[in-house]
């Protein structure tokens, strides 16, 4: 049984302040209370994300003969509707949602990987997106370099050599299912830009029943920032990995995701500073890559994958 109540007043964080220390406490603030906020000040201009929402429209419209060419193929490219299923115990046949990834553009093997639709079908499409992602990881790579500072970790403990994608989402807004299922990130942090429509919630306290959830404002301009699993096994849940869903409003709705995650070979072991006698560490250390396979192989099954792609070419 869920219950929803009112819209909740997530903290304001302000990037670009001089003073670096307060800002690191509110985060930390923010990341145990919370596990999410708003970033403002970020350097992503808002007319940059409506044109690159508007883009984002044009690769989702094409027929589907030319989104399912670019399926997903090592984490990178679309995924049609239904094709995922973020809350695997739901009875859902998936979520009504498509996606497109991209992987890394700062390492060039990873950079190679990526797909793309071609100029012909929707010009200016690829400078757009790449642009997206590096003005992204700009301000992801602040947070994080903040984010080490609030556990008074070395500045660029995480942000050395994170792992990026970039998610572009669109959400049919048919009425029913959850448009995404519950779940935790898996990752560091995610950085959230949505075109305004609603339809966001989180529920602060994942073990208590009945769940109860609420919903998260739209802030002009601001980047919606999420901490993921690996962060919150890091940090022994001192900061909270929070749930989150997106429930449908009969509106299309259209957001970006963009995913920082520790190195594939990174082991992930409790902080020192974020145990003790009285609250030993809760998870065994893991390795990165391992965590996110696993992850992965219960959201999209791979025999789901194949009967989708099989099923759009008959
Ligand atoms: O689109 C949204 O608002 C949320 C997306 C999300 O939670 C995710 O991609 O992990
Ligand atoms: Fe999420």
């Amino acid at each position: 049984m869920t219950v929803t109540t009112t819209t909740l007043n997530l903290p304001i964080i302000d990037i670009s302040s001089p003073d670096r220390v307060s800002t690191a406490n509110s985060i930390r603030q923010a990341c145990v209370e919370y596990g999410f906020f708003y970033l403002v000040n970020h350097g992503v201009e808002e007319d940059f994300m409506k044109q690159a929402f508007e883009e984002s429209a044009k690769f989702f419209s094409l027929p589907i003969e030319h989104k399912i060419k670019l399926n997903r193929k090592e984490y990178r490219g679309y995924t049609p509707l239904y094709a995922e299923k973020l809350d695997p115990s739901s009875l859902s046949k998936g979520d009504p949602k498509e996606s497109y990834y991209i992987g890394s553009l700062e390492d060039a093997t990873s950079a190679s990987l990526n797909q793309w639709p071609s100029e012909e079908l929707v010009p200016n499409w690829r400078p757009t997106m790449e642009s997206l992602f590096w003005r992204i990881l700009s301000a992801g790579k602040k947070l994080l370099s903040l984010i080490a500072l609030s556990l008074n970790l070395d500045e660029d403990f995480f942000s050395k050599k994170p792992e990026a994608f970039l998610r572009l989402l669109r959400y049919s807004g048919e009425l029913g299912s959850c448009a995404a299922s519950a779940h935790s990130d898996y990752g560091l942090v995610t950085l959230l830009i949505t075109n305004g429509v609603p339809g966001l919630q989180i529920c602060k306290e994942k073990l208590k029943q009945p769940q109860v959830w609420e919903d998260v404002s739209h802030v002009e301009g601001g980047i919606i920032v999420n901490i993921g699993d690996m962060m919150e096994r890091w940090t022994n849940c001192v900061y909270q990995s929070t749930l989150h869903r997106v429930v449908p409003t009969g509106k299309e709705r259209y957001s970006v995701a963009f995913y920082m995650d520790p190195p594939t070979d990174c082991v992930v072991e409790c902080f020192e500073s974020c145990c003790s006698e009285s609250s030993p560490p809760r998870f065994p250390p893991i390795r990165s890559g391992d965590y996110f396979s696993e992850r992965f192989k219960l959201i999209y099954g791979s025999e789901r994958d194949l009967k989708w792609s099989n099923e759009s070419k008959n």
